[in-house]
């Protein structure tokens, strides 16, 4: 057996996913292991004694009080789609037929055993010798202080398994109908909510989400960079990244209103500028629980406002901004047993961070150089960089890229906080603005912003109305169907390369945050050329035409410049 074979066997069993029937690594890209994740397997190991024998490893887990199976791959949810040559195995420990995938879960979570993966809150940013923590389960959004919280895993236990073990792991999960591990988010449920028990998660197989190749728009409007994508985060259940997160949130609410925890969490409730509410509506109407959500009233999109309504939760319609309904959305949820939704909780960045990680594994665990995000109450922009960072601290890559957070000039405290040095930061009051979910002036995670920036060598960068729209426009006309935050980030990639601060050459991912669907209004304002002090340059209104054969063909001659009978 080669090194890395041994490696890979042994890391194989002593793993509460692998079972010792799937020693041989995962029949995926990643099968040929570089010398260097040999490498790192061994140091990531070290302790155990005699390595290379599964059977030492195995003893010692025994000894530990982890359960491991031997016997076939029943026990283990991942194991069969690790292993690509036993399938007459994983044939014979498919469910039954009266077994529903929930069920199947629980059995083979209980047989897996407990492994020491953990997670708590701790104030964001604590010092190092600070001692606050509070269990999951516990009801808190503030430290002490009242400053931020932050989901800190055990990473002790997870740094017992080598990085190579972790993106082989996650691309063996990759779209299986394994409860859950078909979900992009909970097939890294290690790194997400590790003590969760399966039958708790509340999950419509979210994330997974398409990486496009933006091709056209890269090679015609962007000086011919060949390595442009879209992270198509939007094209999701609800239509927005904001699925990644709800999932987790409404998960752990579950848990905590079922037996036997049995808490009296009447409901879950969140503020909203449209795409959270719509999350937080669709995974509690799918759990049973009720949703509240408070929404700007004549803010949102139609096709927002609709899904929440449609989803049966408690719509209460305020009339103020999204600042003014985050402050009462406060005020209510400490004074009644409703959950607080927003990504002022903490769990709701465990689940989002995934999209960092679906980057990577896209790229086959390469890292790229930029990552483009929209930015509104700016949870978004740590959680990528905390998922970015845990696979850099786990050895599944080796650097971060640098991000970039891009705001609406008509909602842009982070940028003037940026612009000023990171001076004092002041709030604003946000205008209304075309990109309408990122409306906000006064955002709750400023704080994780600034210090994801800050690890990231990060930029901040702003777009007005007419370049937010140009630029979702024109990715429109290269395939896309971007809605107008998408517009934004992609606003500020032509800013950055048009100052050559973002090369030709640089792998660039834009971070498209929801589906263009959901705001239809506004390009249909744009392409019917209806919007004051607007050029609209990439407008395409239809063109009204008489119903005869000639008139027609004189438009399509027109249109195609085309001598038609020549
Ligand atoms: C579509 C869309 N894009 C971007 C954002 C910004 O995300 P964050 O609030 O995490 O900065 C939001 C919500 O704020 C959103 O709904
Ligand atoms: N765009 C968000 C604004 C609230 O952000 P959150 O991440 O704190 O919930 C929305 O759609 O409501």
């Amino acid at each position: 057996m080669s090194a890395t074979a041994a490696t890979m066997a042994a890391a194989a069993v002593s793993s509460p996913f692998f079972s010792s029937s799937s020693a041989s690594p995962p029949s995926s890209r990643h099968s040929v292991l570089s010398f260097k994740d040999n490498a790192r397997g061994i140091t990531a190991l070290n302790g155990f004694p005699r390595l290379r024998n599964p059977n030492a490893l195995l003893l010692r887990h025994r000894r530990h009080g982890a359960q491991i199976s031997c016997s076939s791959t029943a026990s283990d949810p991942t194991a069969a789609a690790a292993s690509g040559s036993n399938q007459q195995q994983q044939h014979k420990s498919r469910r039954p037929a009266d077994e529903n995938i929930r069920e199947e879960a629980c059995r083979r979570d209980v047989a897996s055993g407990s492994h020491g993966f953990s997670a708590c809150y701790v104030p964001f940013n604590a010092p190092a010798d600070s001692t606050e923590t509070y269990s999951l389960d516990d009801v808190v959004y503030r430290s002490r202080s009242g400053g931020l919280l932050d989901v800190q895993h055990n990473m002790a236990a997870l740094k017992r398994y080598p990085g190579s073990y972790w993106r082989a792991l996650f691309d063996s999960r990759v779209g299986r109908t394994t409860w859950p591990y078909g979900s992009g988010v909970w097939s890294k449920k290690e790194f997400v909510l590790p003590e969760i028990e399966p039958d708790h998660i509340v999950s419509l197989f979210e994330g997974n989400s398409n990486l496009f190749w933006a091709e056209r728009l890269g090679r015609d409007h962007l000086g011919g960079m060949p390595d442009l994508w879209v992270k198509h985060c939007g094209i999701s259940h609800t239509g927005s990244f904001k699925d990644l997160g709800m999932t987790v949130l409404v998960s752990q609410v579950n848990r905590l209103r079922r037996a036997p925890l049995n808490r009296p969490i009447a409901g879950v409730g969140c503020a909203s500028t449209g795409d959270t509410s719509a999350a937080l509506s669709a995974y509690c109407a799918a759990a049973g629980i009720p949703a509240i959500v408070f929404l700007p009233a004549d803010r949102i999109s139609l096709a927002q406002l609709v899904q929440p309504i449609a989803n049966g939760a408690t719509v209460l319609s305020i009339d103020t901004d999204f600042d003014g309904c985050m402050r009462l959305i406060r005020e209510v949820t400490a004074e009644l047993p409703i959950y607080l939704a927003n990504s002022l909780n903490s769990l709701r960045l465990e689940g989002q961070k995934t999209a960092a990680i679906e980057i990577l594994q896209q790229f086959d665990w390469e890292v790229p150089d930029w990552v483009i995000v929209p930015g509104g109450n700016l949870g978004n922009i740590y959680a990528f960089y905390k998922g970015f960072e845990m696979c850099r601290e786990l050895e599944l890559v080796d650097r971060v890229p640098r991000l970039v957070c891009a705001q609406a000039a008509n909602a842009n405290p982070l940028y003037l906080h940026y612009k000023s040095g990171w001076a004092d930061f002041k709030p604003v009051v946000a205008a209304d603005t075309f990109a309408s979910a990122i409306q906000i002036g006064d955002p709750v995670s400023i704080g994780r912003a600034v210090f994801a920036l800050k690890a990231t060598d990060g930029i901040v960068e702003e777009a007005t109305e007419e370049e937010l729209m140009d630029a979702m426009s024109l990715a429109d006309r290269t395939g896309m169907f971007a809605c107008p935050h998408t517009g934004v980030a992609l606003s500020a990639l032509f800013k950055l390369r048009e100052r050559g601060v973002i090369g030709t050459n640089d792998r660039t991912i834009v971070v498209s945050t929801a589906h263009g669907l959901k705001f239809t209004q506004s390009k249909v304002d744009y392409h019917s050329n209806e919007i004051a002090d607007m050029a609209c340059r990439y407008a395409n209104p239809p063109v009204n035409v008489k119903a005869n054969f000639g008139a027609v063909m004189d438009v399509l001659k027109k249109k195609l410049d085309v001598k038609i009978g020549l």
